[in-house]
């Protein structure tokens, strides 16, 4: 697109100074007529490399490239003072009308610096520097123009730092290609990372709208298009959140970030709909014991599960602390003693055992408070002392080093599909510790999110998971259709993706969470948000901060 636009602009500009020089063929290059011509051209030029660049720095480095294909053309007669008069007021016009438009400056090439990623390529240099050799012999032993030179020296320079090697040969170029230059300083950090889709309109203040989306604010969708690249490690972190009603794409865009990422992955699959190159675990045919310690203290564990059981049966504090000591106890009964951390590795008990304990401990029983306090007990536990929870039939930490889909689309019954999930994401977070820190290589899915992050215990989890994970090398994809169970993970969040909703409360959370503060920018997402086709995404560009709207591929 970039190369178009300069491709485009600079035929504009040598066939305005062409034209009027053959139309007017009669009249000699100095006279009143052809400079009044070359002058209308040189206005339209300036109007039109604003409205193209959108930058008054690209505008003013047009004039000296304008200047030096007027040096080539042979109408040096011309370059006089007044030469800039034409150019000026085209620009001072454009800039007048564009600020009544968009409301307030904004400059393209400015907002594209922040994007530099200044990495010094060998060959990029070698080749920019003999072809620097050869624009000073051209300009200063040929030619003699310190002008073309200077060009030649701040095109070297900006090839350095955009690092594109294809590039060089535009140094000869002098001051032609280098607006073309700059614009692809900035280019070059977009282009590591994830490429999911391309961005098809930028959100800016403005009167006309070039989109079908519309917005019903003072901003609008503007027209736009390049590839949109997601750059996990860039950010602050590697999480992502993706946002939409029933069929929006959700799925299929966490699908087309694993599917291109350069990491491992592992899968919480609900519904059974992650059709991708992986191993699969069919989850209703394996074993998995919560009890099991992952390295920590059974007295930390067994507080752990209790939370975790008081957070699927609504349980009291009292009751709480009760399961947990009785867990202890069940983990004393096998020898495992919190004083003592050789004990740790030794085989856990698993829920069976803590019923029988618990039957053992009612016969021991002398008031009937006592045995009224066990008798609550038992069924939550009689519930979980089932073959799922027996043993570990898997290795979990095996999870990390491949590629897996866990498919939990024949398990029924929810408090056992939560139980199993909380057990797996626990041993993941045991296992960070335990492998400490680490570059980035593992990303985990979770579609259906509030289904964990609806209990206290599992939004807990989830909270540290997010908050914790960057530094050992993990990232998290959660996928919801409601706002409202991700809102606390948000912080720890680098990009949030909002696909089609309708749910008045949603549109209104997540459009203040996309837009701010500003009312209109506000007012724009919120309409904007229920019209999405499948696979349009609204998010915030981190890199050039601006709020795009993006169509997955
Ligand atoms: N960008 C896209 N291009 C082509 N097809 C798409 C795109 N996004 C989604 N689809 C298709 O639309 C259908 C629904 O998408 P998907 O399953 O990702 O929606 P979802 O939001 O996850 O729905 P649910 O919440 O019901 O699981 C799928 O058949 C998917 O292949």
């Amino acid at each position: 697109m970039q190369e178009i636009r300069h491709g485009i602009f600079l035929a504009i500009v040598i066939l305005g100074l062409i034209l009027p020089r053959l139309i007017l063929a009669g009249y000699p290059l100095d006279s009143v007529y052809v400079s009044f011509g070359i002058f209308v051209s040189l206005f339209v030029d300036a109007i039109l490399s604003y409205i193209l660049f959108g930058s008054i720095i690209v505008s003013l480095v047009y004039f000296l490239s304008i200047l030096s294909l007027i040096d080539i053309l042979n109408y040096m007669n011309l370059v006089n003072i007044y030469i800039l008069f034409p150019y000026s007021m085209g620009l001072a016009v454009a800039l007048f009308f564009g600020m009544i438009i968009r409301r307030r400056y904004d400059d393209e090439f400015l907002s594209s610096l922040r994007k530099i990623n200044i990495t010094f390529n060998f060959y990029t240099i070698l080749l920019s520097l003999t072809f620097l050799i050869f624009a000073i012999i051209i300009y200063f032993y040929i030619y003699n123009s310190q002008l073309f030179l200077i060009g030649s020296i701040i095109a070297f320079l900006l090839l350095l730092i955009s690092g594109k090697k294809e590039d060089s040969p535009l140094i000869l170029s002098s001051w032609i290609f280098l607006p073309y230059l700059m614009s692809q300083i900035g280019s070059n950090g977009e282009e590591k990372g994830i490429c999911i889709g391309e961005i098809i309109g930028i959100l800016k203040r403005s009167s006309f709208s070039s989109s079908k989306i519309s917005t019903n604010s003072n901003y609008k969708w503007i027209s736009y298009r390049s590839k949109f690249y997601i750059n996990l490690e860039r950010n602050k972190n590697f999480n992502i959140i993706i946002v939409g009603g029933s069929g929006s794409g959700k799925s299929h865009l966490a699908k087309n970030i694993i599917r291109k990422g350069n990491f491992h992955f592992l899968i919480f699959d609900i519904h059974g709909e992650y059709d991708v190159n992986a191993k699969r675990i069919d989850i209703s045919k394996i074993s998995i014991n919560p009890l099991s310690l992952f390295g920590q203290s059974p007295r930390q564990r067994a507080l752990e599960v209790a939370y975790m059981i008081k957070s699927i049966f609504n349980l009291g504090s009292l009751q709480t602390i009760d399961l947990s000591n009785i867990i202890v106890d069940a983990y004393g009964e096998k020898g495992i003693f919190e004083d003592d951390e050789r004990t740790w590795n030794l085989p856990p008990p698993n829920f069976r055992d803590v019923l029988m304990l618990l039957e053992k401990k009612k016969k021991l029983v002398t008031t009937s408070q006592e045995l009224n306090k066990i008798q609550s007990l038992e069924p939550y536990i009689y519930f979980l002392a089932t073959n799922t929870f027996m043993d570990n039939s898997i290795n979990l930490y095996d999870l990390i080093s491949d590629d897996y889909v866990l498919d939990f689309s024949k398990v029924t019954i929810p408090e056992i599909k939560y139980v199993i999930i909380e057990t797996i994401l626990r041993s993941i977070l045991a296992y960070m510790y335990i492998s400490g820190q680490s570059n980035f290589r593992k990303m985990i899915v979770i579609d259906e999110a509030p289904f964990i992050l609806s209990k206290e215990s599992g939004e807990q989890l989830m909270e540290r998971l997010f908050a914790e994970s960057r530094k050992f090398g993990f990232g998290f994809i959660l996928i919801s259709q409601s706002v409202e169970y991700v809102r606390k993970l948000i912080p720890n969040t680098s990009y949030v993706f909002a696909l089609n909703i309708v749910d008045p409360t949603e549109i209104d959370f997540i459009s203040r969470l996309i837009g701010g503060q500003d009312p209109d920018i506000f007012k724009a997402i919120y309409n904007s948000l229920p019209k999405l086709e499948r696979g349009l995404i609204i998010t915030r560009d981190i890199l050039r901060d601006e709020i795009i709207l993006v169509r997955s591929n």
